[in-house]
């Protein structure tokens, strides 16, 4: 049996750290505490009640504590028995300690351990034992690019031991099994514990939930000073974290706990189909840290059992999903038109795989002073992932679906694993037929889409996820954010219009560092993806069939809308590009605006670079020229056939 690299670091740090999984405390008798009664001196001192007023300052400090030195505003006596932050104490501020201070014992509320659960899926795991397990792959993330904009950047870290997260929080990344920081959580942890504002691209599957999580938990332990709210039966959260989705809330509703586990912060999840009844009776219990999706939140905060009066931590994951048509009047109200302190106040975070410009211009309206992030090649999967383009018929589409399992199925029987398929359609109705239809045919399958019940969603989804039925048939509600470690080939049976949908798609596999497949059936309804798609391809380093290649050469440049998020590398910052007075359409692209003298000089260049290069010139493959009226003209082939951008300099030299 192969063990996972997570396992075999995790046995191997476990012998100095925590002597093995048995040695996880069993849940203790911990009480949920409130942050503002967690030190008995900032519970005795009658702190004045109200909404925060101003926001910490930054001090630029990496890793350091954020309200260490004299940069902080925070009162340093709020705190008793401890130094200048966790990491010089010490020791652990965690809930344990704060518990013993407050006492009192309620058995309503006792901590449920979140790990528990793991050890089951742990279990059932071994069901999956021979499956090929790479674990996290950090050679392949080494040398990933990273773009990074903003004033005052605090620099990334190497290790969890470098952050200031107390040892509470330490021991639960333990628990989780990580070792090492991935690359999006070495640069965007330190930034969001300095008290920075954050937009942050990373590549699906790469830790942006912990990224956004960390600092969070990690900052409600510190903001003791802050007091808490109290009006009837409203709640009043000091963070909030927002999703597209229900299963994405809830997985990081999961994920939050554990991280928070015996810190006494206490996340409390309220999202749509579910009774809002006992998510009620939940918030009633305390939240610290509340995860919704936006409607359902906007239904509590009309019914005023949530205010958002306390929140100083406001994470948007998927934010780029969650500012597009279908979620912004809903953002924009509960971010602007609630009660929610402005952005100057408030810390707002950002995640995202892939980010259009425009999304990023209307984002930057909820952000203040912030850092720019771009890990690894936005809007791109990771090289992880083969991807695999098949020009299909639409009326052979479903015997090539067959054909592929058959042939996954054989694979499964000679070797190893039996592996999880996820199944992407455009329509509800589709995915229902297609699920009966693989059904009727010996593939057992279950579906996930909008117009299944919550309960019935939840069934299928855990039911897939513990590969009792290995076939998921999804519509997008299932694109974004899911993490199920065994998926192992995402089928894009009907491919969506939007480039990038099929990166948030494909990257329900290939996570985490693991290796996975993605297939998509392309044919003429597709023409609009053909060139980001054949784009995407060639920079993951994949095999473009020639036929997409002739397809993508065939697309007008400039009528087409669906283009990469990020262009090539990197999602540029879309501040550094208006400052540089690049004139940007909607995705970033170039427009090209050729002053009519330059016409004949720039076509003679193209000719040039034609001539030289050859037609298919690679990728970022730039060349100058000094023409006689002493301007320079730079043309600039983006590694299709016969694209150029030209655009001059008005530097004379
Ligand atoms: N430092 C780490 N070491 C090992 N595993 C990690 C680490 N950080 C996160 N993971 C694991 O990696 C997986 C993917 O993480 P996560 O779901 O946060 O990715 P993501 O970037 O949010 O993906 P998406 O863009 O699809 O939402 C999870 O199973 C998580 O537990």
């Amino acid at each position: 049996m192969r063990t996972s690299w997570a396992d075999s670091v995790a046995k191997s740090a476990s012998e100095t750290v925590v002597s093995n999984n048995n040695s996880v405390p069993r849940p203790t008798r911990s009480t949920y505490v409130p942050p503002h009664l967690r030190s008995s001196a900032a519970a005795d001192a009658p702190t004045p009640a109200g909404t925060p007023t101003e926001r910490p300052s930054f001090n630029g400090n990496t890793g350091g504590s954020r309200w260490g030195g004299s940069g902080g505003t925070r009162p340093e006596s709020g705190r008793q028995g401890q130094g200048n932050g966790y990491a010089a104490a010490g020791r652990d501020v965690g809930a344990n300690d704060r518990n013993n201070r407050s006492g009192g014992w309620d058995s309503r509320e006792r901590e449920v351990n979140s790990f528990v659960n793991d050890d089951k899926v742990y279990d059932m795991k071994q069901g999956f034992s021979e499956q090929e397990n790479t674990g996290i792959n950090f050679d392949a993330y080494d040398d990933i690019p990273v773009e990074i904009s903003g004033e005052n950047v605090p620099s990334p870290v190497n290790t969890f031991a470098e952050i200031d997260l107390g040892e509470t929080m330490n021991q639960n990344i333990r628990r989780c099994k990580y070792v090492k920081p991935t690359p999006v959580q070495r640069y965007a942890i330190p930034i969001a514990l300095a008290g920075r504002d954050l937009m942050a691209c990373a590549q699906t599957g790469s830790g942006k939930t912990a990224a956004f999580c960390f600092p969070i938990i990690s900052g409600i332990m510190r903001d003791q000073y802050v007091q808490r709210q109290r009006g009837g039966r409203t709640v009043y959260p000091l963070g909030l974290i927002l999703s597209p989705t229900r299963e994405l809330s809830c997985q990081i509703h999961d994920e939050a706990k554990k991280f928070s586990y015996q810190t006494g912060v206490k996340v409390v999840v309220a999202y749509g189909g579910a009774p809002i009844n006992q998510q009620l009776r939940e918030l009633e219990r305390g939240v610290d840290i509340l995860v919704a999706t936006p409607g359902r939140l906007v239904d509590l905060l009309e019914r005023a059992r949530v205010s958002l009066q306390a929140i100083r931590y406001l994470a948007l994951d998927e934010a780029d999903r969650m500012l597009d048509m279908g979620f912004e009047p809903q953002i924009k109200k509960i971010v602007e038109q609630m009660d929610m302190p402005n952005r100057s106040v408030r810390q707002t975070m950002l995640f995202s795989a892939t980010f259009p410009r425009e999304i990023q211009r209307l984002a930057s309206d909820f952000l203040s002073n912030y850092i720019f992030l771009a890990v690894g090649r936005v809007g791109s999967s990771t090289d992880l992932i083969v991807q695999r383009v098949e020009f299909v018929p639409e009326s052979d589409k479903r015997s090539h679906l067959m054909d592929l399992l058959h042939a996954q199925r054989e694979n499964g029987e000679h070797g190893k694993l039996q592996a999880l398929t996820l199944v992407f359609m455009e329509t509800k109705k589709g995915a229902d037929s297609l699920e009966h239809w693989l059904c009727i045919n010996g593939f057992p399958s279950t579906t996930i889409h909008g117009d299944r019940s919550q309960q019935e969603r939840e069934l299928a989804l855990r039911s897939f996820k513990s590969g009792k039925i290995p076939i998921l048939v999804a519509t997008d509600v299932a694109a974004r954010g899911l993490d199920i470690p065994h998926v192992t080939h995402v089928v894009n049976f009907d491919l969506p219009n939007d480039i990038d949908d099929y990166v948030h798609r494909i990257g329900r596999t290939g996570r985490a560092g693991k290796t996975g497949l993605a297939t998509a059936f392309f044919n003429e309804s597709n023409m609009t993806l053909a060139r980001p798609l054949a784009e995407l391809m060639q920079e993951a380093n994949q095999e473009v069939p020639a036929w997409l290649t002739h397809y993508a050469s065939q697309a007008p440049y400039g009528s087409n809308k669906n283009r990469r998020s990020g262009g090539h590398f990197g999602g540029c910052d879309f501040r550094r590009e208006e400052s540089f007075g690049k004139n940007l359409d909607y995705y970033g692209e170039e427009i090209v605006v050729l002053h009519s003298e330059f016409l004949p000089i720039t076509v003679e260049c193209m000719l040039l670079v034609s001539q030289v290069h050859g037609i298919r010139s690679s990728l970022s493959t730039g060349l100058f020229f000094t023409c006689f009226s002493g301007m320079y003209i730079y043309i600039y082939s983006i590694g299709f056939p016969r694209l150029f951008y030209v655009f001059t300099f008005s530097i004379r030299f």
